[in-house]
């Protein structure tokens, strides 16, 4: 009986935003009567228009705590937990998951999916796990040893550009945006420690590398109005010129224009930038602006070149006369304004150089943040179906579970796409043992870039221990500086010793003991990469032969969910459809190149404004999907 087993289950929900208010919702009024909630947030005014549980009176209040108290208001007696918390935290171990007959997820961002798989797997609970972008999302059902578990197939990288795409030869505003942010903004105003490749563009810069690093550093007693105009004319002026003469490069491309600000700004020249009005007064420091500061309005506005570099202009005074304390720490976030305007400014200035159109700062914002709006009644059906799930998993009910899509537009008159889950792949790194594989130049290589490109981006753990049979090589965490540079020359140490060429392979163990998680990497040596497809120098493969890697290497991958909801679909093509069989399921090595692991992949690419990447859904062939109705 589908009550009983509602009344008798003690559930965890992670994420109580979009989805798991609906879902709190939901399930208190399915007749769940013991919810445990985790969610790390505080409420937010840009919450409220979807997160129903939250008023305005709760913003700064725990999401957590303030949906509980909103839901025992229409059912008093049952039991509802909150942990204002990060999952990830360590009193969330497995032993705590443990004592739950099924985990819920309503996160936003892949790591915390990831974790909260790998914990399910190492507890042995059962995980529904959802997500959505805008009118698009799913919900999927994670069974250790009987479904394909959230990491079984690989999730796009974060969408990537070549360097020399975004330093040099920019062809579409979100190259722009990227060189804006991550960058211009990024050498501005934060780590000076961190690597950046603003000035490598061609060897002929090199030589005046020492130069360029000085313009970027404002001395004590440079006027901040000199300051700005100095880092204009440099970045848009002096910077493409120095590209232009490379000949080459141009042969088959337009040539970029150099805009220095005394020909953009030539009639406030009197008045160095326009008509600031320097009493403009601001709250506090979040509601520093430089379009309030200039009078300008409506983010929805494209702004004309003189506009662009006063803007930009005055965002970096700002940040300096306003802001100065972040200055050097800052890193680009979405909500923060004036970072908004100073990096669409700089885009936009940028896109003009290159002849492509500007944007506003609203469209700007949503490329820069990766922005899909979320609708709230996909959220709420998402959380309608983790429930029907969330009953199935308790009765136990192996042969009904369903993978559902929910679609932007009705094909065959079909929203709701139930889909038969997978088995597990034999060659998920998570679930199964399978080595992962490694490609490195191991004479160069650097232990710090194979735990941060590899090891933490890549495998996606947060604590890693790295072992070489009995030898240490690497452990994160709360240890001394000096141990940290020990570990981290000693693995390069390591590296660089191994015989060359490595032919056999050298296996590195790499544990993560937070996730209770371990698996192998198989180290083999490569001389040459390709720079533009290799960007990292490094290449993981982490299936077995029989199944090649079905990470597609030459689309543009996508923005890695670490933003939004991370809603996937199914494959946008046809041929991709068509192997998902309505009355058999199929194991992932019958398939040859396995397109349909990507089928259910695209999830990032979803939210990659680009136009290259829009994706056409289930056109045809959809005769199998109308017997699929979930009954
Ligand atoms: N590691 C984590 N531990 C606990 N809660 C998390 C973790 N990561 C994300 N969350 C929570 O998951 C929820 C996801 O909700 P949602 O996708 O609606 O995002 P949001 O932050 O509320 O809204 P938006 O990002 O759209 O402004 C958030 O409330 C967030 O706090
Ligand atoms: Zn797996």
């Amino acid at each position: 009986m589908a009550s009983e087993a509602i009344k008798g289950a003690k559930v965890l929900m992670v994420g109580a935003g979009g989805i798991g208010c609906e879902l709190l919702k939901t399930l208190a009024l399915s007749g769940f009567r013991d919810i445990h909630i985790i969610d790390m947030d505080t409420i937010e005014v840009s919450n409220l228009n979807r997160q129903f549980l939250f008023r305005q009176s709760h913003v700064g209040q725990s999401k957590a705590k303030v949906a509980r108290d909103a839901v025992l208001k229409f059912r008093p007696h049952i039991n509802i937990k909150p942990y204002h918390a990060n999952v990830k935290d360590p009193e969330f171990n497995v032993d705590f998951f443990k004592q739950f007959n099924v985990v819920l997820n309503g996160l936003d961002n892949l790591d915390a999916r990831r974790h909260v798989n790998r914990l399910c797997l190492a507890a042995d609970v059962p995980l529904v796990e959802s997500g959505t972008t805008g009118f698009l999302g799913q919900v999927t059902v994670h069974v250790k040893g009987k479904t394909e578990c959230y990491e079984c197939q690989p999730k796009p990288a974060p969408k990537t550009y070549p360097v020399c795409t975004i330093t040099s030869t920019p062809s579409k505003f979100v190259h722009c945006i990227v060189w804006a942010k991550d960058l211009l903004f990024a050498k501005l105003f934060g780590d000076k420690n961190q690597d950046n490749d603003l000035n490598v563009r061609s060897s002929d810069a090199a030589s005046s590398s020492e130069n360029v690093e000085d313009v970027f550093v404002r001395r004590n007693d440079e006027d901040i109005e000199q300051y700005g105009k100095k880092i204009f004319d440099h970045v848009f002026g002096y910077n493409i010129e120095l590209a232009l003469s490379n000949e080459e490069t141009w042969k088959n491309r337009n040539r970029p224009k150099p805009i220095y600000s005394k020909d953009i700004l030539s009639d406030e020249l009197a008045q160095p930038n326009g008509n600031v009005d320097k009493k403009c007064a601001f709250d506090d420091e979040f509601s520093v602006s430089a379009m309030a500061s200039l009078g300008m309005k409506n983010p929805q506005d494209i702004w004309s070149l003189k506009e662009n570099s006063r803007i930009f202009l005055e965002a970096l005074r700002l940040f300096f006369t306003h802001r100065g304390k972040d200055v050097g720490n800052l890193t680009f976030d979405k909500d923060d304004q004036l970072a908004v305007e100073f990096v669409t400014a700089a885009a936009n200035i940028r896109a003009a150089s290159f002849g492509i159109p500007p944007y506003s700062l609203f469209e700007a914002k949503g490329i820069a943040g990766n922005i899909v709006h979320a609708v709230a009644t996909t959220n709420a059906v998402i959380a309608g179906l983790i429930v029907i799930e969330t009953i199935k998993v308790l009765q136990n009910d192996i042969k009904s579970y369903r993978m559902t899509y929910c679609l932007e537009h009705p094909s065959r008159k079909m929203l709701l796409m139930p889909v038969e889950p997978f088995e597990p792949n034999k060659s998920c790194y998570v679930c199964s043992e399978t080595p992962l594989s490694l490609e490195i130049n191991t004479k160069r290589a650097k232990l710090k870039d194979f735990v941060e490109k590899i090891v933490k981006a890549k495998l996606g753990m947060n604590l890693p221990l790295i072992m070489n049979s009995s030898n240490l090589l690497y452990e994160a965490g709360d240890v001394e500086d000096d141990m940290v540079a020990i570990y981290s020359a000693n693995l390069e140490k390591v590296l660089a010793e191994l015989p060359s060429p490595v032919t056999g392979g050298t296996m590195l163990t790499v544990e993560d003991m937070q996730q209770e998680f371990v698996c192998n990497v198989n180290i083999k040596h490569r001389e040459e990469f390709d720079e533009e497809k290799e960007p990292d120098s490094m290449v993981l493969s982490g299936w077995t032969q029989h199944v090649s890697a079905p990470e597609n290497k030459d689309k543009p991958a996508a923005n890695n969910g670490a933003s939004t909801s991370g809603a996937s679909v199914p494959a946008a093509e046809s041929d991709e459809i068509s192997i998902v069989s309505p009355t058999k399921k199929r194991k992932l090595t019958d398939v040859p190149n396995a397109p349909g692991n990507e089928a259910r992949n695209h999830q990032d690419e979803l939210q990659v404004i680009d136009d290259e990447d829009d994706l056409v859904m289930l056109e045809g062939n959809m005769e199998g999907f109308k017997k699929r109705k979930l009954s």
